[in-house]
């Protein structure tokens, strides 16, 4: 997507800098950083809330929403994986539209780790055992298992400098930060992954799946990266993704266009392989409407979506929340981003839950695929000030 994530008939509210130059972002309701640029939510004006959602399917009722709103308003926030669930999402009273540069960084280290909870879990060895066996003698192609993690820490997490952390990690992903209602804490992370991202009816998606870990010896890396990409396991992994994908955009848009073969991305601690696909939006329909039609791919569900999803609640512990849901705003065009909420946490006080999951095909094996959520880990864990970098043998 282009640099320039606003329509530019829509001026942003730009507010005052401070006396350096830099913006402050402290108090903000919506924090999301791409592309260089962030849109950083003031307040909330009003709340998307469950009963029109549930007339009107979340797509519909969202673009009512921002509607009825004045000129120039967005709307922005979080929907769980489970998206029958309650989403949160919300018209900031006001927003400003920054590049990073303007942002002001962190001035503070985080708070020293006291205790990490969870960094070996059988438990999720087991459950990934059994997708395997029902994987290879069921109904099930594919399915992705996800664990958490638990930090702590002597003091709180400051959930604003933990964002701006994870931009400079990584400014090539999607960053966000959200406060929680009901003291749930902040939704903290750095998405590798646009669901969505619409701009002048242009739709791009850039789906991922198959992983591996990034090396610290340059040479190791580059093979790594290599050997992912001739992969059968993660180009079949892949596969399901990008076919999911062209068949539920067709109810959006029109004339997609799906590259033969996956590219390599590279975040800070992952190589990923993935596959840029474009469309023409449906007129009359938005960013986030496209990103519904699509969500949950097999990426972060499996394949088929519903025997899949089943085999989730079967054998994971607890349901998943917004972990593994979108993350993302829309204007009033029905432009936007929405990303897959993915490496991510929720701080709340001293602690920070982290979830990071794995796909499972029929030729996995446990423990790695308790390695790879270990290295997904990687992205926040050093965020929160904890370096787990693989070194070179
Ligand atoms: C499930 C996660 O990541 C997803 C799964 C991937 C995979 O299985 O290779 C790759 C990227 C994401 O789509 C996660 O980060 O928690």
């Amino acid at each position: 997507m282009n640099a320039q994530l606003l329509s530019s008939q829509h001026e942003p509210n730009t507010r005052e800098s401070t006396a350096q130059g830099l913006s402050p972002s402290g108090g903000a309701s919506f924090r999301f950083a791409s592309y260089g640029r962030a849109i950083i939510g003031h307040g909330r004006k009003a709340t998307l809330d469950v009963q029109r959602v549930k007339r009107l399917g979340l797509g519909a009722a969202a673009r009512q929403l921002l509607a009825e709103q004045s000129s120039g308003s967005i709307l922005a926030g979080v929907i769980p994986f489970d998206s029958s669930q309650a989403p949160f999402l919300f018209v900031p009273e006001s927003f400003d539209e920054l590049s990073m540069r303007d942002v002001a960084r962190a001035d503070s280290e985080p708070p020293a780790v006291t205790q990490v909870l969870g960094e070996y879990n059988p438990d999720f060895i087991c459950a990934v055992g059994a997708a395997i066996d029902e994987i290879r003698t069921g109904t099930v192609s594919k399915v992705v298992l996800s664990r958490t993690l638990e930090v702590l820490a002597d003091g709180n997490w400051n959930p604003e400098a933990i964002w701006r952390r994870l931009y400079d990690q990584n400014p090539a992903g999607h960053s966000f930060e959200i406060g929680l209602p009901d003291n749930g804490g902040s939704i903290v992370g750095n998405s590798p992954e646009l669901i969505a991202g619409v701009r002048h009816g242009q739709l791009t998606s850039h789906p991922l799946a198959g992983s591996a870990p990034r090396m610290a010896e340059i040479s190791e890396d580059q093979e790594t990266a290599a050997t992912l990409a001739r992969s059968p396991k993660n180009l079949s992994e892949h596969d399901f993704v990008v076919n999911h994908i062209a068949q539920t955009l067709r109810s959006v848009a029109t004339n997609l266009r799906v590259p033969a073969r996956p590219d390599l991305l590279a975040t800070g601690r992952m190589w990923h392989l993935g596959t840029m696909i474009r469309a023409d939006l449906y007129k009359g329909l938005g960013s986030l409407d496209a990103a519904l039609a699509i969500h949950p791919t097999p990426a972060i569900c499996g394949s088929p979506t519903a025997e899949a999803r089943n085999l989730i609640e079967e054998l994971e512990p607890a349901p998943r929340g917004f972990y593994g849901g979108l993350v993302g705003w829309m204007n009033q065009d029905g432009e936007g981003e929405w990303a897959l909420l993915l490496r991510s946490a929720i701080l709340n006080g001293a602690s920070a839950v982290l979830h990071a999951g794995a796909g499972i095909v029929a030729d996995s094996d446990s423990f790695d695929e308790h390695e790879e959520t270990a290295a997904k880990f990687g992205t926040m864990l050093s965020a929160l000030g904890i370096d787990t970098r693989v070194r070179a043998a």
